[in-house]
């Protein structure tokens, strides 16, 4: 016979309790490792065996829970677990209610402390002079492209990418009420405004459109102006108390932000292997025909595939350019250490920016 609701419930309260001893006693295991680590004075943070345990629970994940529940979920706990060993300073572009405040949630989980910061330049300070251990910065939407400031800022840092994440980003229209009678000025980031333009020209061509240095801020703005509406993220609205005038106003569905994760390496040396990681690059070429070509050839001689490929000006007022290169695979693999030997004599400059698991 099917069991009732009473009887349900008290099987769900004693399989918590169960998950209440396991997760205590797993705990209990990180809090040990916290001793060991300590010891020896190794990180706390290690991304490529946090990407290992969920990418292995996944793979023996029987369901119903979905892959990426799983994924939430572990993330969360390894966040409880890792903040028991040493809680984990983490720099971004704030104030609260940020995309990027919500990339770092998503990479770290939630038991982080925060380190707001009011440009993507102050996270790249705040990391490299230690008062965040690490940093996470927006470097390419999928539909306006690159984030030109980070690109820039990595060239001469010394901080290295060490993770990966990318978000879906919704954009909604926030403001005072929830009408869109009487808009004057639209309030967010340039690369909002841009991500949104269609919309606003057909909704609210009138408006003025002006560019501040977070959508957060935006939304702050418009919540002291009634005539303004910000462009921001749901958690922005709660954060500053807006209702949302129109959702989801992005021109593309399928807008999404990837953002770095950078840290000093005398914080976390490059991670291991996890299985599924990514070589990030940036190389010069002599100015000669031909040399952009030849330093492709070493990654098909070696096998190794190259899934970005970016040019920014080196503003030498030469026509010079650097290359922001990605390639998948680990330096531990024969392949890719062959193809980084061969790439770097071809190159006039050449930096490894960072070997790091490859992200949601
Ligand atoms: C427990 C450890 O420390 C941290 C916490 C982890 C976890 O909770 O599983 C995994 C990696 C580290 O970021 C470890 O290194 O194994």
């Amino acid at each position: 016979m099917a069991k009732t609701l009473s009887e349900l419930r008290i099987a769900i309260d004693t399989v918590d309790r169960e998950l209440l001893q396991l997760l205590n006693r797993r705990a209990g295991l990180a809090n040990e490792v916290g001793e060991l680590k300590r010891g020896e004075g190794s990180p706390v943070f290690r991304p490529e065996r946090e990407a290992q345990v969920i990418n292995g629970l996944q793979a023996a994940n029987p369901g119903p829970l979905k892959g990426e529940n799983i994924a939430h979920i572990w993330r969360e706990v390894m966040s409880a677990c890792r903040a028991l060993e040493a809680p984990q300073r983490v720099a971004y572009l704030g104030p609260h209610g940020t995309f990027s405040e919500q990339a770092a949630l998503q990479f770290f989980g939630s038991s982080i402390e925060h380190v707001p910061c009011s440009s993507i330049d102050e996270v790249f300070r705040a990391t490299s002079g230690g008062s965040a251990q690490f940093g996470v910065v927006p470097v390419e939407n999928n539909t306006e492209g690159v984030v030109t400031r980070s690109l820039d800022l990595f060239l001469n840092t010394p901080l290295h990418i060490v993770g990966e994440t990318s978000l879906l980003v919704r954009h909604h229209l926030m403001r005072t009420t929830n009408s869109l009678e009487g808009i004057e000025v639209v309030v967010a980031h340039p690369q909002a405004l841009a991500q949104c333009q269609a919309w606003l020209n057909t909704h609210l061509p009138n408006a003025e459109r002006r560019a501040v240095s977070s959508n957060a801020e935006g939304a702050r703005l418009a919540a002291g102006h009634p005539n303004w509406a910000g462009i921001a993220g749901e958690r922005a609205a709660a954060e500053f108390g807006l209702h949302i005038a129109a959702h989801a106003i992005q021109d593309d569905a399928f807008n999404r932000t990837r953002f770095a994760v950078v840290c000093l390496p005398q914080t976390l040396q490059a991670p291991e292997a996890s299985g599924r990681d990514c070589v990030s690059l940036i190389v010069s070429v002599p100015n000669k025909p031909g040399a952009v070509h030849d330093i492709l050839v070493p990654l098909k001689q070696h096998g190794v595939s190259m899934t970005r490929f970016e040019s920014r000006p080196a503003r030498s007022g030469q026509w010079e350019y650097y290359f922001y290169i990605d390639l998948e695979g680990h330096p531990a693999q024969p392949q890719m250490a062959a193809a980084l030997q061969d790439l770097r004599s071809l190159c006039a400059f050449y930096k490894v920016l960072g070997t790091y698991p490859l992200g949601e």
